[in-house]
């Protein structure tokens, strides 16, 4: 996994659905050609295979149901995400919750597989425990910013800096990255500065009207 990073989730949202999704994972190509730095989208299950046939750039599941690919009606398994064209997996969004027991089996196998994986936390304890299981990234997010538009990096970054202190020291190999009400490049360049290698964002993304722009816009930080 490159680093610094910026990872584009595409959630479930109406604006990032069918074709869409693949609008808006070739503008995040263009601009990722254009500026030299590393983005990476994460569109919904539906449209993952779609995208990841339709960009270079690295596509990535929003998480996973089960380990093991077999009698799983509508769920997403884990052993198939590289035959769909996935570079790697989020695991453990606050929106989509994993058991611990859970969590650690799906790292330890994701990684197997030669997955990127990222392994979403909701505060620094969380972020610690969650490194311990050994993804390439944790990403702090604290839920109750998600998606307002209220950044991380500007109003709670002590959860940041914090989260980067403490896997900085019993983990250093796991990269701290950082989401939640990220909107604009003041926004992540700020979540650079308190030390994060990288952004994990949604809406700002994914709503703007002029998706190249909005991604230009919110990835040259990651060139400083
Ligand atoms: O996965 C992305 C995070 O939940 C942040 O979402 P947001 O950028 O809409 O706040």
């Amino acid at each position: 996994m490159k680093f610094p990073v910026l990872i584009l989730n595409f959630k479930a949202y109406a604006e990032a659905a069918g074709r869409r999704a693949v609008e808006i994972a070739k503008a995040a190509e263009r601009v990722a050609k254009e500026l030299g730095v590393n983005i990476a989208v994460a569109p919904n299950h539906l449209e993952l295979a779609l995208v990841a046939q339709s960009v270079e750039i690295p596509v990535y599941a929003q998480g996973v149901d089960v380990e093991s690919p077999g009698a799983h009606t509508a769920h997403v398994a884990l052993g198939n995400l590289k035959e769909a064209g996935a570079a790697g997996v989020i695991l453990n969004h606050s929106e989509a919750p994993l058991r611990l027991n859970e969590l650690a089996r799906y790292v330890g196998r994701a990684r197997e597989l030669g997955l990127d994986v990222v392994v979403c936390a909701p505060d620094p304890t969380t972020s610690l425990a969650a490194a311990a299981l050994g993804p390439h990234a944790v990403a702090v997010e604290p839920p109750e910013l998600i998606g307002t538009g209220r950044a991380v990096s500007k109003y709670k970054p002590e959860t940041v800096v914090k989260t980067v202190q403490l896997v900085g020291k019993h983990f250093p190999d796991v990269a701290v990255i950082t989401g939640a009400g990220i909107e604009s490049g003041e926004d992540v360049e700020a979540a650079l500065r308190l030390g994060t290698r990288g952004v994990l964002l949604a809406s700002a993304a994914v709503k703007a009207k002029d998706h190249y722009q909005k991604i230009m816009e919110l990835a040259k930080p990651l060139l400083k």
